[in-house]
């Protein structure tokens, strides 16, 4: 690996040091007398804590939580990803001590609801209706907290309710349709696991894996007031064509104005208090950080990124090439175009404009990209996004050396073992002088087969499961 792709990697890396669980729980909550203290808010500790939770990061975040509740934790109990405690074996600072006080129960398996989550999800409705009157309910949701608290409403069996959400899905329903859909179906999403826990002070630390951090659609919302029209799962359902798989039990909930039960109307949960303790943001202030040190003028693009892989890769292609000819009419006209259709939040081009073109340059996306795949083979977004925005350098003829990295904070990159990869100017040109042609694996969706072979897998990102999730960072860098 050569000086510029280690830089990428330890940028990277330093993404995802800043978002992780423990070291975010450690940031956010701390216990002071008998009170505990979330950010700036203090909660008086009249009896005890319990604890909930699900999610992809929920294991690291209650252990933490665990060692700095003390003996002012009651109880609790989370579901985690199945087998997630045998894969953070040699991650000691994540697993729980052998008398924890709270109990993990693994499911969800490939992130799709099963039995064992569902079990997980049932222990967790009856401990919040069994906790007394006057306790603290902390409440842990990370990504993939969705699949772990599943509970349809009755007569609706989890087969169905997951027949429906994995239909979706791969029609090509984004996180916010999934969710208004699991929302209407759910016994404690959208908000009435809050109504469940109405007797106690309820505490939600959140990290965010949804762009822009909507709090009602992160896992789903649990303990954040529901504002969906009463028709709106029935419109996703519909737009997707998937009417006619509904059976009638699904569909008469569906159509139901309200659930009789806790229907959330936009009121406010006054006993609830949500926090976000970690997001793509902070990744990137971390990655920022890294390039800087490393010697790099630095600066993040947005962290809204939301396009299609093709789109994307088209999209930095270009923006790469309008600051290497320093083309500043061009460059701001594309930013002011994308800022107003895309990620409002896109950093103003002056600030790229302004950086000296003789020193190296390190530019910073994050979000999650969307790609439908229509081939055999394997791979995931970040390793396609890296291979296609290398065809878009390959087009161009460039004299500096421009370095680009894609990859998943949680450290897998759709169905594969690795969590993204590198492309770079020359990629393309050196695989196809050793007979390998890059756009054959981008037909075939085959992002990985090609990384594999090429340069014997030098250029994938491999960090294995990280125990965090703030969804994708790209990272661009321009060496003179
Ligand atoms: N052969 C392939 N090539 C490229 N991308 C693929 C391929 N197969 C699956 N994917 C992508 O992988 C993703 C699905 O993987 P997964 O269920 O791990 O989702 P994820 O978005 O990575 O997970 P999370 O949101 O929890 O981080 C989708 O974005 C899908 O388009
Ligand atoms: O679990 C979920 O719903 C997704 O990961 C989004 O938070």
């Amino acid at each position: 690996m050569n000086t510029n792709s280690q830089h990428l990697s330890q940028i990277f890396m330093q993404g995802v040091a800043a978002v992780r669980p423990e070291i975010l729980l450690a940031n956010t909550v701390r216990i002071e007398n008998d009170n505990l203290i979330v950010n700036n808010n203090t909660f008086h500790i009249k009896k005890h804590c319990y604890v909930v939770g699900f999610g992809k990061a929920v294991l690291g975040m209650a252990v933490q939580l665990e060692k700095i509740l003390g003996s002012a934790l009651s109880c609790g109990i989370a579901t985690v990803p199945q087998d997630i405690l045998r894969t953070f074996a040699t991650l000691p600072e994540l697993l729980p001590p052998p008398n924890t006080r709270i109990t993990f129960i693994e499911g969800a398996k490939d992130n799709l609801p099963d039995l064992n989550a569902l079990n997980g999800a049932v222990k967790i409705r009856d401990l919040i209706t069994n906790v007394d009157e006057g306790n603290i309910l902390i409440v842990l949701i990370s990504g993939g907290g969705s699949a772990l608290l599943p509970i349809p409403k009755q007569p609706i069996t989890l087969e169905e309710k997951t027949a429906l959400i994995k239909s979706l899905s791969k029609a090509g329903a984004t996180i916010v349709e999934l969710n208004t859909v699991r929302k209407k179906l759910s016994e404690l999403k959208g908000g009435r696991l809050a109504l469940l826990a109405k007797h106690l002070t309820v505490i939600t630390l959140i990290l965010s894996d949804v762009i822009d951090d909507p709090l009602d659609y992160i896992a789903s919302g649990p303990t954040v007031p529901n504002s969906d029209e009463p028709d709106a799962a029935l419109n996703i359902i519909s737009k997707y064509q998937l009417l006619d798989i509904v059976p009638d039990t699904l569909h008469k909930i569906l159509i139901s104005d309200t659930d009789g039960s806790a229907n959330t109307n936009g009121s406010q949960f006054d006993w609830v208090y949500n926090v976000v303790i970690g997001n793509n943001k902070m990744a990137c202030e971390g990655a920022v950080e890294q390039a800087k040190k490393l010697g790099y003028q630095t600066v993040v693009l947005t962290r809204l990124i939301s396009a299609d892989v093709g789109y994307l890769s088209e999209w930095y292609g270009r923006l790469v090439r309008l600051i290497i000819t320093c083309s500043q009419l061009e460059l701001q006209e594309l930013f002011q175009q994308t800022r107003s259709n895309l990620w409002y939040d896109l950093v103003n081009a002056d600030e790229i404009l302004n950086f000296d073109m003789e020193k190296p340059i390190c530019l910073i996306g994050a979000g999650e990209p969307t790609l439908v795949v229509r081939g055999k083979g394997r791979g995931g977004r970040n390793q396609e996004l890296a291979l296609r925005v290398s065809l878009e350098l390959d087009k161009m003829n460039i004299t500096k050396k421009v370095m680009f990295l894609s990859a998943g904070t949680d450290g897998i990159d759709g169905p594969t073992d690795v969590a993204g990869a590198i492309g770079d100017w020359r990629l393309v040109s050196d695989a196809r002088s050793v007979g390998i042609e890059p756009i054959e694996f981008i037909s075939n969706n085959d992002s990985y087969g090609f990384y594999t072979i090429f340069k014997d897998g030098e250029y994938f990102v491999k960090t294995g499961h990280t125990g965090t999730n703030v969804m994708d960072l790209h990272i661009i860098t321009i060496v003179p």
